[in-house]
């Protein structure tokens, strides 16, 4: 088989969501390097089959088609040009796919500096979250030029269930990736918001679960997150920080454009609010924690300091 039909890959970072997709790869039968800082990451990819290096220098001569699946766009500079980085190593006439979710600008800086060493960029961020990463069927909301995309098809099907081709220019995918991030994002605050007034007004968190997802004020994000609630498991798949990124990405472009985002700005402070109290690193639905006076599953009633229920108003 070709190399241009099965083209050598490698995926810097292997974390939630990088983790997935370089074992996706892996199984659909690409020669796949992962990359990551953290060892225990190296091993498990090691483990699924994977080569594993601790630095993107390392892999930059074994591979023509590299993801980046760090968390912003600062990281992606730094795996892409800084010290161990990918570049100078990478053959000329390679693909970067840039697939962390970051503003449009920065991804068209980033496709001019690698342009000045005669490397391609595909604007390529994704959603599905972990699950859909490891079974290969993420979404992929990807721009740049058709070329790029004859190049990289095999290894984007293997990641996704759906790819979007969203335009020839670079950022047009990361401009579509952050209108789902503002729906995401306030989703998942509304998610937490709902729950916490149910369980204040003595619902039982299950019961609400199943009664919801079945009507009209259910959400994907709802469906998906609220378990991690009733599980009482915080154990990030997406981080609270990720949200205070994403959703601050969305907020500084459309200020900047003097755009309102009311509903935006008011999630955004929800998930910085969680971060300030030392939730960053937990699963995003554990915004849900910043409301006062309720008693969550998995946590003792006197952590709250009230007992959850509707007539007990803290002492007040
Ligand atoms: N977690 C999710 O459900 C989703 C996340 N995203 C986006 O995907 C991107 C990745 O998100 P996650 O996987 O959740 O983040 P994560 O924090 O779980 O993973 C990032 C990984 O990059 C590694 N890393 C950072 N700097 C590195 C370096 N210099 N060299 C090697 N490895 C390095 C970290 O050690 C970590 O394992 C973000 O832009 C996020 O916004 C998009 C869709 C869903
Ligand atoms: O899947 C996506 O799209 C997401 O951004 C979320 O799962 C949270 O990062």
């Amino acid at each position: 088989m070709s190399t241009t039909q099965r083209p050598r890959v490698g995926v810097i970072g292997l974390g939630s969501m990088g983790m997935g997709m370089a074992t996706s790869l892996v199984n659909a039968g690409f020669e796949t390097w992962g990359c990551d800082l953290r060892e225990e990451a190296r091993a498990s990819f090691a483990e699924a089959g994977g080569h594993a290096v601790a630095t993107p220098a390392e892999m930059a001569a074994g591979v023509e088609i590299v993801l980046t699946v760090v968390v912003n766009a600062d990281q992606t500079r730094a795996v892409l040009f800084g010290d161990g980085g990918l570049l100078p190593g990478l053959a000329p006439d390679s693909v970067v796919i840039s697939c962390a979710t970051c503003a449009p600008d920065d991804v068209q800086a980033l496709g001019v500096d690698l342009a000045a060493q005669d490397i391609h960029l595909l604007d390529a961020p994704i959603s599905g979250g972990s699950v859909k990463a490891a079974a290969g069927q993420l979404t992929i909301m990807a721009s740049g030029p058709a070329t790029l995309f004859e190049r990289a098809e095999n290894v984007l099907d293997a990641l996704a269930a759906k790819v979007f081709r969203l335009g020839d220019g670079l950022g047009q995918g990361s401009q579509v990736k952050l209108v789902n991030q503002l729906l995401a994002g306030v989703h998942i605050a509304a998610a937490a918001e709902a729950m916490a007034y149910g369980i204040r007004g003595g619902c039982d968190p299950q019961t609400l679960y199943e009664v919801i997802t079945q009507s009209a004020g259910n959400s994907w994000m709802f469906e998906n997150r609220v378990p991690h609630i009733l599980a009482g498991d915080y154990t990030p798949h997406s981080a609270v920080d990720i949200f205070v990124k994403d959703l601050g990405i969305v907020h500084d472009t459309a200020h900047r454009d003097r755009f309102p985002l009311p509903l935006t700005a008011l999630a955004l402070s929800q998930f910085t609010l969680a971060s300030a109290q030392g939730l960053g690193r937990e699963d995003d639905i554990a915004v849900v924690k910043v409301y006062p006076g309720i008693t969550l599953p998995g946590m003792a009633a006197n952590d709250a300091g009230f007992d959850g229920g509707p007539n007990d108003h803290g002492g007040a």
